[in-house]
Protein backbone atom coordinates (compact mmCIF):
# COMPACT_ATOMS: atom_id res chain seq x y z
CA UNK A 1 0.00 0.00 0.00
CA UNK A 2 1.27 3.42 -1.01
CA UNK A 3 1.89 6.10 1.66
CA UNK A 4 0.93 9.97 1.21
CA UNK A 5 3.50 12.43 2.81
CA UNK A 6 0.69 15.16 4.04
CA UNK A 7 3.67 17.06 5.91
CA UNK A 8 4.95 19.20 2.66
CA UNK A 9 2.75 20.88 0.58
CA UNK A 10 5.50 21.01 -1.47
CA UNK A 11 6.09 17.16 -2.40
CA UNK A 12 3.35 14.76 -3.19
CA UNK A 13 4.31 11.31 -3.08
CA UNK A 14 2.43 9.23 -5.86
CA UNK A 15 1.12 5.71 -5.47
CA UNK A 16 2.82 3.77 -8.24
CA UNK A 17 -0.20 1.51 -8.51
CA UNK A 18 0.86 -0.52 -11.83
CA UNK A 19 -2.14 -2.50 -12.31
CA UNK A 20 -5.00 0.25 -12.83
CA UNK A 21 -6.25 0.54 -16.34
CA UNK A 22 -8.88 2.59 -18.74
CA UNK A 23 -11.46 -0.17 -20.15
CA UNK A 24 -14.62 1.36 -22.41
CA UNK A 25 -18.18 0.36 -21.62
CA UNK A 26 -21.22 0.84 -24.17
CA UNK A 27 -22.96 3.16 -21.69
CA UNK A 28 -20.81 4.23 -18.90
CA UNK A 29 -17.69 5.04 -21.35
CA UNK A 30 -14.29 4.73 -20.36
CA UNK A 31 -13.73 3.55 -16.16
CA UNK A 32 -11.31 2.86 -14.74
CA UNK A 33 -10.24 -0.78 -14.07
CA UNK A 34 -7.87 -3.11 -12.12
CA UNK A 35 -6.33 -6.42 -13.12
CA UNK A 36 -5.21 -7.03 -9.61
CA UNK A 37 -6.87 -7.71 -6.26
CA UNK A 38 -6.50 -4.41 -4.11
CA UNK A 39 -6.95 -4.44 -0.16
CA UNK A 40 -9.13 -1.65 1.10
CA UNK A 41 -7.41 1.22 2.44
CA UNK A 42 -5.14 1.40 -0.26
CA UNK A 43 -4.59 4.58 -1.83
CA UNK A 44 -5.05 3.72 -5.03
CA UNK A 45 -4.48 7.22 -6.87
CA UNK A 46 -3.84 10.55 -6.35
CA UNK A 47 -4.91 13.48 -9.12
CA UNK A 48 -3.84 16.50 -9.11
CA UNK A 49 -6.67 19.28 -9.98
CA UNK A 50 -6.89 22.54 -11.89
CA UNK A 51 -8.43 25.02 -10.06
CA UNK A 52 -11.44 27.73 -11.90
CA UNK A 53 -12.26 30.54 -10.39
CA UNK A 54 -16.15 30.99 -9.84
CA UNK A 55 -16.88 33.40 -12.28
CA UNK A 56 -14.12 31.54 -14.89
CA UNK A 57 -16.39 28.41 -14.25
CA UNK A 58 -19.85 29.95 -14.61
CA UNK A 59 -19.08 31.84 -17.10
CA UNK A 60 -16.70 29.79 -19.03
CA UNK A 61 -16.33 26.20 -17.74
CA UNK A 62 -19.77 25.22 -16.81
CA UNK A 63 -20.84 25.65 -20.67
CA UNK A 64 -18.47 22.82 -21.78
CA UNK A 65 -17.97 19.21 -21.36
CA UNK A 66 -15.61 20.09 -18.35
CA UNK A 67 -19.29 20.36 -16.28
CA UNK A 68 -19.87 16.60 -16.39
CA UNK A 69 -15.75 16.32 -14.50
CA UNK A 70 -15.37 18.88 -12.37
CA UNK A 71 -15.65 18.78 -8.46
CA UNK A 72 -16.33 21.35 -6.03
CA UNK A 73 -14.12 23.07 -4.78
CA UNK A 74 -13.17 25.99 -1.86
CA UNK A 75 -15.19 29.10 -2.43
CA UNK A 76 -17.09 28.42 -4.99
CA UNK A 77 -14.18 27.36 -7.42
CA UNK A 78 -14.20 24.31 -9.31
CA UNK A 79 -11.36 22.16 -10.08
CA UNK A 80 -10.79 19.26 -12.86
CA UNK A 81 -9.15 16.27 -11.80
CA UNK A 82 -5.68 15.46 -14.03
CA UNK A 83 -4.72 11.59 -13.96
CA UNK A 84 -7.36 9.01 -13.91
CA UNK A 85 -9.52 11.39 -10.85
CA UNK A 86 -11.50 12.15 -14.20
CA UNK A 87 -12.33 8.80 -15.29
CA UNK A 88 -13.45 7.18 -12.20
CA UNK A 89 -17.43 6.13 -12.94
CA UNK A 90 -20.51 6.48 -10.93
CA UNK A 91 -21.83 4.27 -8.56
CA UNK A 92 -25.01 4.91 -6.13
CA UNK A 93 -24.05 5.10 -2.59
CA UNK A 94 -23.44 2.29 -0.57
CA UNK A 95 -21.93 0.48 -4.13
CA UNK A 96 -19.11 2.36 -5.34
CA UNK A 97 -16.09 0.68 -3.99
CA UNK A 98 -13.13 3.89 -4.16
CA UNK A 99 -14.22 7.16 -2.06
CA UNK A 100 -12.09 10.20 -2.41
CA UNK A 101 -11.24 13.06 -0.15
CA UNK A 102 -10.09 16.41 -1.29
CA UNK A 103 -6.64 18.03 -0.38
CA UNK A 104 -7.72 21.31 -0.76
CA UNK A 105 -4.31 22.96 0.63
CA UNK A 106 -2.12 21.12 -1.99
CA UNK A 107 -4.89 20.73 -4.86
CA UNK A 108 -5.24 17.23 -5.06
CA UNK A 109 -7.76 14.68 -4.82
CA UNK A 110 -6.98 11.10 -2.99
CA UNK A 111 -8.93 8.10 -3.95
CA UNK A 112 -8.86 5.04 -1.08
CA UNK A 113 -10.65 1.54 -1.47
CA UNK A 114 -13.34 1.17 0.58
CA UNK A 115 -13.54 -2.37 0.51
CA UNK A 116 -11.44 -5.18 -0.94
CA UNK A 117 -11.45 -5.27 -4.48
CA UNK A 118 -10.82 -8.25 -6.71
CA UNK A 119 -8.73 -8.42 -10.07
CA UNK A 120 -10.43 -7.56 -12.94
CA UNK A 121 -13.54 -5.10 -11.19
CA UNK A 122 -13.95 -1.82 -12.18
CA UNK A 123 -13.26 1.21 -9.66
CA UNK A 124 -16.01 3.37 -9.13
CA UNK A 125 -16.50 6.55 -6.77
CA UNK A 126 -20.09 7.77 -5.66
CA UNK A 127 -20.76 11.16 -7.61
CA UNK A 128 -23.51 11.93 -5.13
CA UNK A 129 -26.94 11.34 -4.44
CA UNK A 130 -28.60 13.55 -7.71
CA UNK A 131 -26.53 12.69 -11.23
CA UNK A 132 -27.62 14.24 -14.35
CA UNK A 133 -27.03 10.76 -16.56
CA UNK A 134 -29.14 7.71 -16.88
CA UNK A 135 -27.22 5.48 -14.23
CA UNK A 136 -25.77 2.42 -15.64
CA UNK A 137 -24.83 -0.32 -12.51
CA UNK A 138 -22.83 -3.06 -12.21
CA UNK A 139 -26.18 -4.99 -12.11
CA UNK A 140 -27.88 -2.84 -14.88
CA UNK A 141 -30.84 -1.48 -12.74
CA UNK A 142 -31.34 2.30 -13.69
CA UNK A 143 -32.15 5.04 -12.25
CA UNK A 144 -32.78 8.79 -14.13
CA UNK A 145 -32.86 11.92 -12.98
CA UNK A 146 -36.35 13.52 -11.89
CA UNK A 147 -38.14 16.56 -11.12
CA UNK A 148 -37.81 15.74 -6.77
CA UNK A 149 -33.95 14.90 -7.84
CA UNK A 150 -32.63 17.54 -10.31
CA UNK A 151 -29.63 16.78 -12.15
CA UNK A 152 -26.64 18.34 -10.19
CA UNK A 153 -23.05 18.98 -11.13
CA UNK A 154 -20.53 18.78 -10.43
CA UNK A 155 -19.26 16.32 -8.40
CA UNK A 156 -20.39 16.88 -4.52
CA UNK A 157 -19.78 14.02 -2.35
CA UNK A 158 -17.22 14.10 0.18
CA UNK A 159 -16.37 10.34 2.13
CA UNK A 160 -15.35 11.18 5.68
CA UNK A 161 -12.07 8.89 6.02
CA UNK A 162 -9.43 9.63 7.07
CA UNK A 163 -6.27 8.59 5.07
C1 LIG B 1 -16.43 11.93 -14.76
S1 LIG B 1 -16.93 11.22 -16.28
C2 LIG B 1 -16.36 9.54 -16.14
C3 LIG B 1 -15.58 9.11 -17.38
C4 LIG B 1 -16.46 8.89 -18.60
N1 LIG B 1 -17.04 7.54 -18.55
C5 LIG B 1 -15.67 9.08 -19.87
O1 LIG B 1 -15.56 8.17 -20.69
O2 LIG B 1 -15.20 10.20 -20.10
C6 LIG B 1 -18.67 11.20 -15.98
C7 LIG B 1 -19.49 10.67 -17.14
O3 LIG B 1 -19.36 9.25 -17.25
C8 LIG B 1 -20.63 8.66 -17.53
N2 LIG B 1 -20.98 7.77 -16.40
C9 LIG B 1 -20.31 7.63 -15.25
N3 LIG B 1 -20.88 6.71 -14.45
C10 LIG B 1 -21.95 6.23 -15.12
C11 LIG B 1 -22.94 5.27 -14.83
N4 LIG B 1 -22.99 4.58 -13.69
N5 LIG B 1 -23.91 5.04 -15.76
C12 LIG B 1 -23.91 5.71 -16.93
N6 LIG B 1 -22.98 6.65 -17.27
C13 LIG B 1 -22.01 6.91 -16.37
C14 LIG B 1 -21.62 9.79 -17.69
O4 LIG B 1 -21.69 10.10 -19.07
C15 LIG B 1 -20.96 10.95 -16.96
O5 LIG B 1 -21.33 12.21 -17.48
Amino acid sequence: MAAVDDGDKEVVHLPELGCLELRSHPLRGRGVFTRNPISKGTLVHISPVLVFGREEYRDYGKHTCLDHYTYCWRGGQYALALGLGSMFNHEPSGSENVGFVRDMDRALIKYVALRDITAGEELCICYGPNVWFEVVTDNSSSKSATAESPPETPLDFLHSFQL
